[in-house]
């Protein structure tokens, strides 16, 4: 008899002896009539033309001081090669918990490479965190030696170019963020830069299903919003309802899924950066709407932080000094100030290095004078 579809698949598995990356593919959006956020909509096809990066910038001045979450299409990132990567990381979280244990984030030292168990409890819910995620370091020599998983080994040279290329997409943004700050365009790129050593990373996330009545408890706990740790983060369209801002008049609101878009955030670095001009915008994922209750939530992002050469100086604005932003203390090179690196892996540390997950309302987190609320109602 010839063998079946599902023999054959097991065949090839043990010919190549490599993990099988089944495509995956997006769930359907809700069909609930959610209340969701007016996001700008920057098309970063026009990047390029002549005038196209001055006219974006303007377009992106509210998002990034008042809103702080926009959405980017026309990215140049072809739509398979992000489903490719959604599939490298769907078939990731199916391995073994052996095999995904093996590369254990190091939260003691605050570093964020590497898997995420969902193995913390929330509180004192008896509920466990439904997120498991993988963190990728950026391709470059200094992580060479980073471990790897399986799957990333067998997949390397396609997640590297991916990994690039999405930085290429954070690139253009910085450059449009430093033209709205009147730096030279570059400056904040630089800044940002993919060969120095930093803790970008790209992330497969996901957030197992639980029961409405988990969800409940869960969210009975800690429903607060938070802000991301580095400077920006890239959310590639996230259709499963649930990511919610917090909007400049206070309300929530959901973010919708933008085929081919990418959502894109400001984060407390770089409001650190700019004095507070560059909104870092507070968001929370909440439980998913009825009809997609039962679909796992599978998420990829990128997230560029300040690295090792980048000081935590506020940068030499020339309209944050007309808006009287900075101080004779901001603009002085020999006042000592932690890097990019020190300052986001503390935050790491102090977020994450812990077996429960503790309340954090009315806390906040302060580094050698860099201060975060931790919990917003
Ligand atoms: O999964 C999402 O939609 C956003 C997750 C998020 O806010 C985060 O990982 O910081
Ligand atoms: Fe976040």
């Amino acid at each position: 008899m010839a063998p079946s579809a599902t023999e054959r698949v097991e065949s090839q598995i043990t010919s190549s002896n490599r993990i099988l990356v089944k495509p995956w593919s997006r769930p359907k959006p809700t069909s609930e009539d959610l209340e969701w956020a007016p996001l700008v909509k920057i098309d970063l096809s026009r990047f390029d033309e002549p005038g196209g990066k001055q006219e974006l910038a303007k377009q992106l001045y509210d998002a990034v001081t008042r809103v702080g979450f926009w959405v980017v299409v026309n990215t140049g990132i072809d739509d398979a090669r992000v489903l490719r990567q959604f599939s490298i990381g769907n078939t990731f979280f199916k391995e073994p918990l052996e095999e995904k244990r093996k590369n254990p984030c190091n939260f003691a030292e605050g570093e964020y490479f590497g898997y995420r168990e969902n193995s913390r409890w929330i509180g004192d819910t008896g509920v466990k965190e439904n997120i498991e995620m993988l963190n990728i370091p950026k391709a470059i020599p200094a992580y060479e030696n980073e471990p790897k998983h399986e799957i990333m080994k067998e997949n390397w040279e396609e997640i590297a170019k991916f990994h690039r290329d999405v930085w290429e997409v954070a690139r253009k943004l910085f450059v449009l963020i430093a033209i709205i700050l009147e730096l030279p365009e570059n400056y904040l790129a630089d800044a940002h830069a993919y060969d120095d050593a930093s803790d970008d990373h790209l992330r497969y996330m996901i957030y197992n299903v639980r029961t409405q009545e988990e969800w409940d408890r869960a969210q009975a706990y800690s429903k607060g919003g938070h802000t991301d740790f580095g400077s920006l983060t890239l959310l590639f369209s996230q259709h499963v309802a649930g990511l919610q801002i917090r909007t400049p008049e206070g309300k929530w609101q959901y973010v919708k899924p933008v085929e081919g878009g990418i959502t894109c955030n400001a984060a407390d670095t770089l409001t650190f950066l700019t004095k507070g001009f560059v909104k870092s915008t507070v968001h929370r994922v909440v439980t998913p709407p009825a009809d997609q209750l039962n679909i796992p939530r599978l998420g990829l992002l990128y997230f560029s932080r300040p690295g090792d050469t980048t000081p935590m100086r506020p940068v030499p604005s020339p309209l944050l000094e007309r808006l009287g932003l900075l101080t004779g203390e901001d603009k002085d090179p020999n006042h000592p100030v932690v890097s990019g690196t020190e300052y986001v892996r503390a935050r790491v540390k102090d977020v994450h290095h812990k077996t429960v997950l503790d309340k954090r309302e009315g806390t906040s987190f302060e580094f050698k004078g860099l201060k975060v609320q931790n919990y917003y109602d």
